[in-house]
């Protein structure tokens, strides 16, 4: 598949302070890739940097085979940044298709946009979902090739999450490509296929949610027993065991193992459940995060 966005040792100075120290990444065409990393990260301003909102000090950005940026076949959703208050629905949509020479019909972006019984309806009067939703469908007016988002379900309700996430496939059915900044981990886990994570100014993981689960792969047992808490720490592969009365959990990076181990003690542990780490944990972990780590 080609190249569509291509970043090559990009970095990125604030008042002396280095946001971004190398930044290299590579998304190839038809790819929904989410750029993860705590508040203050440089996420934001990494896509800032991009498209060219901002300067970059030093490194080298390619969008769509092109250094200069291509505005007609990119799209972008920022925080905040429906500000024509006075404009109805209606309005902004069709000032946005104004500016493409192949838009999208108004009739698709209305729905797209979800907001059929708004489009009379000044944008001030939005609640803040349907100004999520608003935007989204804005930075689709012009049918673009790569897309840009950066927090794009805040405020938004489950049902236009849903709706939104949808909609996100079927574009990329359409060949489009985009890059995504979310602190929502869980939605992201069935629509992503390449995750990049951000920290100390460079991508310190990129790849699948199965090589992210590979790479710090911790599984967790939970159960209750009466058996006694030293039987567990003692065995083969255990990082941590917690309990409260009878209740266990126990952590493993050797889950087959750590089964067969508890086999002759089957008889005796009850309502036994075994969890991969979800998208939350790993991230927390590649990020140093304050993982939930219980000590045995
Ligand atoms: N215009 C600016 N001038 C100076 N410092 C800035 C500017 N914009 C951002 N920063 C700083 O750069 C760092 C990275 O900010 P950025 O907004 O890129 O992080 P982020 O990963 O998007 O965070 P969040 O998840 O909170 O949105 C922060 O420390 C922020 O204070």
């Amino acid at each position: 598949m080609k190249t569509v966005i291509k970043v090559k040792n990009v970095q990125k100075t604030y008042d002396k302070r280095v946001i971004l120290k190398q930044v290299d990444l590579e998304i190839k065409k038809g790819e929904i890739v989410a750029l993860l990393g705590r508040n203050g990260a440089g996420k934001s301003t990494l896509l800032n940097v991009l498209l060219q909102l901002v300067s970059k000090d030093q490194g080298e950005i390619e969008i769509l085979g092109e250094k200069r940026l291509k505005t007609e076949a990119i799209g972008v959703m920022l925080q905040n940044e429906l500000t024509l208050e006075r404009t109805t629905v209606k309005e902004i949509l069709e000032l946005w298709r104004s500016y493409y020479p192949k838009s999208k019909s108004y009739a698709e972006l209305l729905a797209i946009a979800d907001l059929e019984e708004k489009q009379e309806t000044f944008i001030a009067k939005l609640s803040g979902g349907q100004r999520r939703s608003l935007q989204f469908a804005l930075c689709l007016a012009g049918d673009p090739e790569v897309i840009f988002l950066d927090e794009p379900t805040v405020g938004m309700d489950l049902k236009h999450r849903q709706k939104f996430w949808e909609q996100i496939k079927k574009l990329q059915t359409a060949g489009k490509t985009f890059l995504i900044t979310s602190h929502y981990l869980e939605e992201l886990q069935n629509v992503v296929q390449r995750f990049l994570i951000l920290k100390d100014g460079s991508i310190a993981f990129a790849g699948t949610l199965q090589e992210l689960q590979q790479n710090g792969q911790k599984v967790t047992f939970r159960f209750t027993s009466v058996l006694d808490k030293s039987l567990f720490t003692e065995l083969p592969g255990v990082l941590t065991v917690k309990n409260y009365a009878m209740n266990y959990i126990v952590q493993t990076t050797e889950p087959d193992e750590l089964i067969q181990e508890l086999v002759p003690y089957l008889p005796a542990i009850k309502n036994l459940s075994i969890e991969h780490d979800s998208l939350n944990d790993l991230f927390l972990e590649v990020t140093g995060g304050t993982y939930n780590v219980v000590s045995k």
